[in-house]
């Protein structure tokens, strides 16, 4: 199983690179699916937890690709970069010299996200290679446990010859055989600022006042993807005040959907698996209570509370967010900008400026036009990074820290309403390389998602008028 520029693993966990000798490669087998249990999904990754005795895979998950059920990839990728996407990532370290897409996605995670967000919290994994019989295998292994949606819209894609081993972000590494319990939360906090891009249409101008996520509300629920709307508002995550950053944890706590999950000792104990959640009701707060006992101190009614009172201060004191929020900011033309600069680059004619007509294209798009193919390309290639910082997830896991423990490499959180310390360490996940095929699907999803908030809005204005009216009438 050669294939080119893909990190080998050898039975001692040691990586070893394309040319080296290749001593007891580790290529997993059919028998060794059962130590695999499903840990969760996404649109286009399935992931699973190690849970047998190989100290080269103890503490590791695993992340497979998948296919759409109508056989494509599911985040509609070819196995190789473009023409024009190796053109776009020239830059990147090894990048062009990879022909394999899953790798060129594990470079641009090293290379690209890594040192804009820190490479503390990043983890680009190692390549492994599988028999298409593991993957099989696997896949009828967890299929009873995903939802049903992901089900029907993708499965296990059987034919990658490789799958990316990375840390188990909701544990702490095992160095002894200490029992403090860890527990973790994932948060995806999604596009944390407003636009003020000069492209942006006088139409579009709802999107300088309203973030992206709670306009995408009004799609999700017009089109049946979500049952209720989210409380939670990015900008309070992202706001760096310590009590809108508390709000935000706790709207994320109220309408989890696919931006919250907790874990303890790995196990999700709240939120949705492998998707989103319904609104949190009385009997889930309940049974989220009784879990965290023998984490979080407090009588019955007060550990949530402080719980969530320990993530919001955690995400404040880290900082983590602001190197994210920088990372989003690279977007600074919004799609209505980087879209014409899309189209120089795949040298067609701007649809967009099409559409418009000669007359109505305004000077402003006709600047972007007339830019050197080096500014074109910066242009996209910062959005494309905006897009993965916007649509990443952030791992925050904590282990109550004993009275007198020695120092420990992890940062630590005094929690007053318990009265505990603990050790916490961040990681982002999902940082995946977007693909400039997806530049169109973006543009269109942006005017999906106003056109739909625009109408809602003026739906509740008319609604108001005819109520009043009645209620006028009544009255006279
Ligand atoms: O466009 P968005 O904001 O809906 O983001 C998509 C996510 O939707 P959500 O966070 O639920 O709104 C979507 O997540 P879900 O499938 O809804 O869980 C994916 O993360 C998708 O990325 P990709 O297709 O896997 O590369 C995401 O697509 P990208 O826009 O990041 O390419
Ligand atoms: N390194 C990790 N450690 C622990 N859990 C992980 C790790 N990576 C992923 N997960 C879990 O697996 C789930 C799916 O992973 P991931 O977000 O990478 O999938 P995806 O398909 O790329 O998502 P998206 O739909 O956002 O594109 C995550 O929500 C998280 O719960
Ligand atoms: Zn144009």
């Amino acid at each position: 199983m050669e294939k080119d520029g893909i990190f080998r693993m050898c039975s001692d966990g040691e990586q070893l690179k394309r040319g080296q000798r290749r001593d007891m490669e580790v290529v997993l087998e059919k028998k060794d699916a059962a130590d695999w249990a499903y840990r969760g999904e996404g649109a286009a990754n399935l992931v699973l937890a190690y849970t047998g005795s190989s100290p080269a895979f103890i503490g590791k998950v695993m992340r497979l690709q998948k296919a759409r059920i109508n056989g494509s990839k599911a985040s509609n990728s070819p196995t190789a970069l473009t023409a024009h996407e190796l053109l776009l990532w020239k830059d990147v370290d090894d990048i062009v010299a990879t022909s394999n897409k899953e790798l060129a996605c594990q470079l641009y995670v090293k290379h690209v996200m890594s040192p804009l967000l820190g490479s503390a919290y990043v983890d680009a994994g190692t390549r492994v290679p599988v028999s298409r019989e593991f993957l099989e295998s696997v896949e009828k292994n967890v299929i009873s446990q995903r939802p049903a949606s992901r089900v029907d819209a993708t499965k296990v894609d059987t034919q990658s010859d490789t799958v990316l081993l990375m840390s188990d972000h909701s544990l702490f590494p095992r160095v002894t055989q200490e029992v403090e319990p860890c527990i973790s939360v994932e948060i995806k906090p999604k596009c944390g600022f407003l636009p003020s891009s000069k492209f942006i249409d006088e139409g579009n101008s709802i999107k300088r006042s309203i973030t992206r996520f709670r306009m995408h509300q009004a799609l999700k629920f017009h089109d049946g993807e979500v049952s209720e709307y989210s409380e939670y508002d990015p900008l309070d995550l992202f706001s760096g005040s310590k009590d809108r950053i508390h709000k935000a944890i706790k709207d994320l706590f109220s309408t989890p959907q696919n931006n919250f999950r907790v874990f303890l000792n790995g196990s999700l104990i709240f939120g949705g698996l492998g998707g989103g959640a319904h609104s949190t009701n009385l009997a889930i707060r309940g049974a989220f209570e009784d879990a965290l006992k023998g984490v979080i101190q407090g009588g019955d009614g007060k550990r949530t509370k402080s719980f969530l009172q320990l993530v919001a201060e955690t995400v404040h004191k880290s900082g983590v967010l602001d190197r994210l929020l920088e990372a989003q900011k690279l977007d600074n033309l919004d799609i209505e900008g980087a879209i014409h600069a899309y189209y120089d680059i795949i040298s067609e004619p701007c649809m967009v400026c099409g559409e418009l007509g000669k007359e109505k294209v305004s000077q402003k798009y006709l600047s972007l036009h007339s830019m050197s193919l080096d500014e074109s390309l910066k242009m996209v290639k910062d959005f494309l990074i905006a897009t993965s910082a916007k649509d990443c997830s952030l791992m925050i896991s904590f282990r109550p820290r004993k009275d007198g423990s020695p120092g420990s490499p992890y940062n630590n959180l005094y929690l007053e309403s318990t009265n505990q310390s603990f050790d916490y360490k961040v990681n982002f996940i999902d940082l995946d390389l977007k693909h400039l095929g997806k530049m169109e699907e973006y543009y269109e999803l942006d005017k999906k998602i106003v056109n739909c908030y625009n109408q809602m809005v003026e739906t509740e204005e008319r609604q108001k008028k005819t109520t009043s009216t009645k209620a006028l009438q009544t009255a006279n």
